[in-house]
């Protein structure tokens, strides 16, 4: 986070030159900076698309001392313009260079889709960037390597936007599993099932398409946050293809030492309930529903509800204003000078990719990505 002393909100005429990058800001730009202790974190939102709305959204329904959207960057002016202007983003610029060039941002949110996770990643790190990137973090483990060893090669926080994790329900879990209420997890149970056939980026192999990295992930994460980022002993996986080549049905088995298994299905034709399951010796969590976005927790029977704040925008996807847990986690990170979450760490993010790349191969789906 920069250490810059400037009046707040000095508003600036348009006869200002652009803050950087060459594009007249769309209306007088607030100076926004901050001395670093507890000013608002700045974001900057790569990508003027769907999922980039609804973290706008769901930074919103943060205080606007602790979060504020700077900058909205999308690969056409006229898309960041009206992102900006949907969202009363101050900044609004034609291609993620000029974003990468703000000095006024503290940390850039990529809402790109998967194939371009690498590139968008290693641009705002190497300017020296803090990044937030979504979910998967990249097209394979390959890929995934090179984007954290740009975090560390530039000594800037990097996350991969497991949003699931930071929900109250996973941080529950979590206490859960540490004092040992249902005893020794022996077995974790998931689903994520969506008809998703429609849509481009889920069907079409150039746009990243395939179920495992984009719904299996949040059955892997869960598992792998239930046992403690270990890593499996063996992966069996077999599953169907969708008529573009990618994988359609991915069904899953990890198995673990002493015994302790976990199995998911995951599938972009229909609709499943879309619970999980972590069994102990000594009792049982589950949870109910929205595996992705949970909102709601079972504990030996007991159930414990933990509502979303309502958007104040429509959003696109379900719970999402649910990404303002992740948000406000990346703020206390910087607030720290932490490079890395520990609850979703660099670490983490290479189990996640490693067990994909093992998933895809034993079905068979391979990536232009995978041989480049
Ligand atoms: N956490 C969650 O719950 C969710 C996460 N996601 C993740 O977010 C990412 C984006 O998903 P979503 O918002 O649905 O995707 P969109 O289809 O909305 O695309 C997002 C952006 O990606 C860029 N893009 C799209 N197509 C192309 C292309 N052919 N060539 C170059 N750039 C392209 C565009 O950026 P620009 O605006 O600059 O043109 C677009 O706005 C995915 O990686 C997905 O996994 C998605 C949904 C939910
Ligand atoms: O991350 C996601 O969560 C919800 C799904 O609708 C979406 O396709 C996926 O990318």
């Amino acid at each position: 986070m920069m250490l810059v002393f400037v009046l707040r909100h000095t508003v600036k005429t348009d006869t200002m030159a652009p803050p950087c990058g060459g594009e007249r800001p769309l209306w007088p730009t607030p100076t926004v900076n901050q001395c670093q202790s507890n000013m608002a974190t700045r974001w900057g939102i790569c990508s003027a698309g769907k999922i980039s709305n609804d973290f706008t959204v769901a930074l919103k329904t943060l205080p606007p001392g602790d979060h504020q959207v700077v900058a909205v960057a999308a690969r056409k002016l006229e898309n960041a313009q009206e992102f900006a202007k949907k969202h009363s983003i101050p900044r609004a610029y034609g291609g993620y260079e000029a974003l990468a060039r703000d000095p006024d941002i503290d940390v850039v949110y990529i809402g790109v889709i998967h194939p371009y996770h690498l590139s968008t990643c290693l641009l705002f790190m190497n300017a020296k960037k803090n990044v937030l990137c979504e979910k998967p973090l990249a097209m394979n483990a390959k890929e995934a390597k090179q984007i954290l060893a740009s975090a560390k090669e530039n000594d800037v926080f990097f996350m991969e936007a497991v949003w699931t994790r930071f929900f109250p329900v996973s941080v529950e879990i979590r206490r859960l599993l540490a004092q040992g209420e249902i005893g020794e997890v022996k077995m974790v149970r998931s689903e994520f099932g969506m008809p998703l056939h429609g849509v481009p980026r889920v069907m079409q192999k150039e746009l990243g398409a395939g179920t495992m990295l984009d719904l299996g992930v949040y059955c892997l994460q869960l598992t792998c946050m239930v046992y403690n980022g270990e890593k499996p002993e063996s992966i069996h996986a077999t599953g169907t293809f969708m008529e573009t080549g990618v994988d359609d049905i991915d069904v899953v088995t990890l198995k673990y030492s002493n015994n302790r298994l976990a199995v998911f299905i995951c599938r972009s034709d229909i609709e499943l309930p879309n619970e999980a399951v972590i069994v102990g010796t000594k009792g049982t969590i589950r949870i109910p529903g929205h595996i992705w976005c949970p909102t709601s927790l079972v504990v030996n029977g007991k159930e414990t509800k933990y509502p979303v704040p309502e958007p104040y925008l429509p959003i696109n996807f379900i719970n999402s204003t649910g990404m303002r847990y992740e948000a406000e986690a990346v703020r206390q990170c910087l607030l720290k000078g932490l490079k890395e979450s520990a609850v979703m760490s660099h670490a983490d993010s290479l189990l996640l990719a490693e067990v994909e790349d093992e998933v895809r191969r034993q079905i068979g789906v391979v990536y232009s990505q995978d041989s480049q």
